[in-house]
């Protein structure tokens, strides 16, 4: 079993009278890349300052290689934290950048040296060493603070959006880099984004949150298959959430008719959320299909077809579908028992969708 490096215990942190974190549990293993995943305010930064000394927790045990380490201070932690806006020293060069937190410590100008050659090439900045910081793109500045973040060898690295200032293309690119980076390095980076996408595409593990609470945890695969509510699977890419009932074991109601499905667990007559995935739905003949649904529109999105849809009881769908449609037909709407996933009906959900719109401001 991998070795646990960091564990929160009912971790509470509050401003005053407000909660910004509720009791939060949670275990990080050496070696992995996690992501905290959450909108704007949920707490996901409030974690990094904890784990990295910058605040201290109002109640609950932060543990840091089986120690108690919520009194030691922020340079005595193993930690590095690489932060939005680089925080990197505009009037030293690349090099000095990199070797800042050396210097300070003391360390010889030869092992310096050795030192910074070797992370600036782990970064793709070899032969940059002399560059002033202005002479950088921000793909090369985020390195930068990536190198000097490295630099002290760091049993954890914190990284905080540090993808958010740069352009989709470079934005990518830098996703695989971190990556790479990390499975190469084999030290646990620890990720924070509001980009499900980002989270998906680079995580060993990720814990999703909101409102100061951890609602899941679990693999990309996982997170994106089963989310355990209606919060995270419209947060986790795009879904189809249709309310629905259950009838037993292996058969639910929605839209107006019964199907077989593969979750178990739920009580008869539950009320419940059935969520499918816009790749898990295929359009065929109104004859054909489980359920029949009039085009509403669509829009090419390169490699398929993304077509929003009604059925007669009124859900919206969308799905991608390999070929175009017409709008204003009706076509049949098929899926498989299996991508079917079925959640307990969340109460809390009504106000959600006000939130949601709120973040996406
Ligand atoms: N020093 C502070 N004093 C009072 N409230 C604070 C302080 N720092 C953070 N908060 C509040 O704590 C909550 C959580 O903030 P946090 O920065 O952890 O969220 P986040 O998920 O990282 O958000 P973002 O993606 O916007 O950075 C927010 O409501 C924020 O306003």
């Amino acid at each position: 079993m991998a070795q646990t490096i960091i564990e929160f215990k009912n971790v509470v942190k509050s401003y005053e009278e407000t909660q910004v974190l509720k009791g939060v549990d949670l275990t990080i293993e050496a070696g992995k890349f996690y992501t905290l995943l959450g909108p704007s305010g949920s707490g996901k930064t409030t974690i990094l300052r904890l784990i990295a000394g910058f605040s201290s927790a109002t109640s609950g045990d932060i543990i840091f290689d089986g120690q108690r380490i919520n009194d030691v201070p922020a340079n005595k932690r193993r930690v590095n934290t690489v932060f939005q806006n680089y925080a990197l020293f505009p009037n030293m060069n690349v090099f000095e950048n990199v070797a800042f937190g050396m210097t300070l410590k003391g360390v010889s100008k030869g092992k310096i040296k050795e030192k910074v050659t070797s992370m600036l090439g782990m970064v793709q900045l070899a032969g940059y060493e002399d560059r002033s910081i202005d002479e950088l793109s921000g793909g090369q500045q985020q390195r930068v603070a990536i190198a000097r973040a490295l630099a002290n060898d760091p049993e954890i690295l914190l990284l905080d959006e540090p993808l958010s200032a740069l352009d989709y293309k470079l934005r990518k690119d830098m996703q695989y880099e971190l990556r790479e980076l990390q499975q190469r390095l084999g030290i646990t980076f620890i990720f924070v984004t509001h980009d499900q996408e980002e989270a998906l595409a680079m995580s060993d593990w990720i814990f999703v949150m909101n409102e100061g609470k951890i609602l899941q945890n679990g693999t990309p695969v996982d997170i994106y298959d089963e989310p355990i509510n209606h919060f995270v699977a419209n947060f986790i890419g795009e879904s189809n959430i249709i309310e629905g009932v259950m009838r037993e074991d292996y058969l639910v109601s929605f839209a107006g008719k019964e199907f077989e499905n593969v979750d178990a667990g739920m009580r008869p007559n539950e009320r419940v959320e059935v969520v499918l995935r816009p790749e898990d739905l295929d359009l065929t003949t109104p004859e054909n299909g489980k359920l029949v649904v009039t085009i509403d529109a669509q829009s090419f999105r390169g490699d398929y077809y993304e077509i929003s849809a009604h059925d007669d009881d009124n859900n919206e769908w969308r799905i991608q579908a390999t070929n175009p449609s017409i709008i204003n037909t009706r076509q049949g709407l098929t899926f498989d028992p299996e991508d079917i996933h079925i959640m307990r009906f969340d109460e809390s959900e009504d106000d959600f969708d006000a939130r949601l719109e709120n973040y996406e401001d």
